[in-house]
């Protein structure tokens, strides 16, 4: 499904989350995770705010409401991934949490707590103690950025099943050239994107049904172990923010990979599997060839510009009606909710390093506009950034490079007008006869958009492109 920034989270709430719910009282263990890259809206989604509650409070109200008159007890765990080490947020330890197999091969974290809640005020008190100790810091493109993967755990219990349901608020993948990260930023972020590194390469293995999934490759993959395949069911929200192309691309990329994996499941809950399944990867390239893209053209060309990112009127029909409603507190926490209009993926909602006051309304939104965001604006240190830094950093798009502090980035991306003549021109020549016919901002243009697509491509598509690749380069 496609939450646009009209939608609230407890829409996202109702229609993609609350389903897992029944499943954990049922043994079925259950994983949300947000991804997206720095400052994409993964935190507000997840944690929300007192006014907008986000995934995690709507999910322990829920199933706190659902425990209610029954023999059921709810015990939470909260800990972050930080530097690839586990640290228990509810009751910090000096000791690191270790991943560990019992003797029935479950995954176990040694010494971590479990804090039994029983209403929504004993769990706000415990999670907002945890949430002031997950690590988080400013950095050039997120004043708050979080610099661990949190992971909140609801468990389950009554005498005879446990369910576990995780809610995962993932640290975001960073261009270390535009965040400007430098000593033990850099450190982390150099984490924070092999891990989530590692995390794509489980659910491609998992998607491929490979019969060795690579958990062991970080301490994230290794905890979501017991959560990632399997009998698990895993909802993946895959957090945008327009303004950022690069990074919007790459996410909705790895979103179209994740879409629609069936693990092996056992028999007996197979009959829990929902009966509707959406085929995100190819709704996602339907939508691209109805407009005359596939995934890979889009991204060689660079043809939609940030604003293009909207809900196709093709695709609404897949919302489906506010059905599961939460009831009893969970409701009066939507109700809440509902009350702030909120701007989804508005680029506007960004603050400059210097003004860390969000706007409040819709007014104040159009008022901010104009402001350049700080994804897009130069690093000071960028003049002397060495070498070698520059050498290591992602090749910049031709969009996402402006060219002075005072001079605002065009978002438009620069479509080689009059590219489809290009085989009429000269259909007898070589390919490096008509790629000289051209001229030089369409050449540079197709350079660059080129090289974007080396950027982004996934391994498959890369090995596709074989001489092709070798061409471009050498050029
Ligand atoms: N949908 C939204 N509506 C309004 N504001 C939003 C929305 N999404 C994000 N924001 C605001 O944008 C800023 C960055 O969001 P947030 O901290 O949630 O990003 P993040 O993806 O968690 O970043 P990081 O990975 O760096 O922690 C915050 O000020 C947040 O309140």
């Amino acid at each position: 499904a496609y939450f646009g920034k009209e939608d609230r989270v407890s829409d996202v709430f109702d229609q993609e989350v609350s389903a897992l719910i029944p499943g954990i009282f049922e043994g079925i263990n259950a994983t949300v995770f947000a991804y997206g890259a720095t400052g994409s809206g993964k935190t507000y989604t997840m944690q929300g705010s007192e006014d907008l509650p986000g995934l995690i409070p709507l999910s322990v109200a829920t199933i706190l409401a659902r425990c209610t008159g029954t023999w059921c007890s709810v015990e939470i765990s909260y800990y972050e991934v930080y530097m690839e080490r586990c640290y228990d947020l509810l009751e910090p330890k000096a000791k690191e949490i270790m991943a560990l197999d019992d003797k029935f091969g479950n995954l176990q974290l040694k010494g971590l707590a479990w804090v039994p809640v029983r209403s929504m005020e004993e769990f706000q008190e415990v999670y907002s103690i945890g949430v002031q100790r997950r690590k988080a810091a400013h950095t050039g493109l997120n004043d708050v950025s979080s610099r661990s993967h949190a992971v909140l755990s609801i468990r389950v219990s009554n005498d005879t099943v446990k369910g576990k349901l995780n809610l995962i608020d993932l640290a975001g993948n960073e261009d270390n050239r535009r965040a400007c990260n430098e000593g033990i930023r850099l450190q982390e972020s150099s984490k924070i994107n092999s891990s989530l590194f590692a995390l794509s390469n489980v659910i491609s293995a998992l998607k491929k049904n490979e019969s060795r999934v690579p958990y062991r490759e970080s301490r994230l993959t290794r905890i979501l172990q017991d959560s990632l395949g399997g009998n698990s069911r895993a909802v993946m929200i895959a957090c945008l923010n327009p303004v950022v192309y690069q990074e919007a691309v790459h996410t909705l990329s790895m979103a179209a990979r994740s879409g629609h994996m069936v693990t092996n499941m056992a028999s007996a809950s197979k009959e829990h599997t929902p009966k509707v399944k959406v085929d995100m990867e190819a709704k996602l390239q339907l939508w691209l060839e109805s407009r005359g893209k596939t995934k890979s053209t889009q991204r060689m060309n660079g043809l939609l510009s940030p604003t293009g990112w909207r809900t196709p009127s093709s695709m609404s029909h897949m919302k489906q009606p506010l059905s599961a409603r939460v009831s009893g507190r969970a409701k009066a926490m939507d109700q809440d909710g509902a009350k702030i209009k909120k701007v989804l993926f508005d680029s506007a909602v960004h603050t400059t390093a210097e003004n860390t006051t969000r706007p409040s309304s819709r007014d104040e939104v159009k008022t901010t506009k104009k402001e350049v965001p700080p994804s897009l604006t130069p690093c000071k240190e960028d003049k002397s950034e060495s070498p070698l830094r520059k050498a290591l950093s992602p090749i910049p798009s031709n969009m996402m490079t402006p060219c002075n502090v005072n001079c605002p980035p065009s978002l438009e991306l620069k479509t080689p007008i009059g590219a489809c003549h290009i085989v009429e021109k000269n259909p007898d020549g070589t390919p490096l006869d008509k790629f000289n016919a051209l001229g030089s901002n369409l050449k540079e243009s197709l350079i660059q958009q080129y090289l974007e697509f080396l950027n982004v491509a996934n391994k498959e598509e890369l090995q596709q492109l074989k001489v092709w690749s070798l061409y471009f380069i050498i050029i």
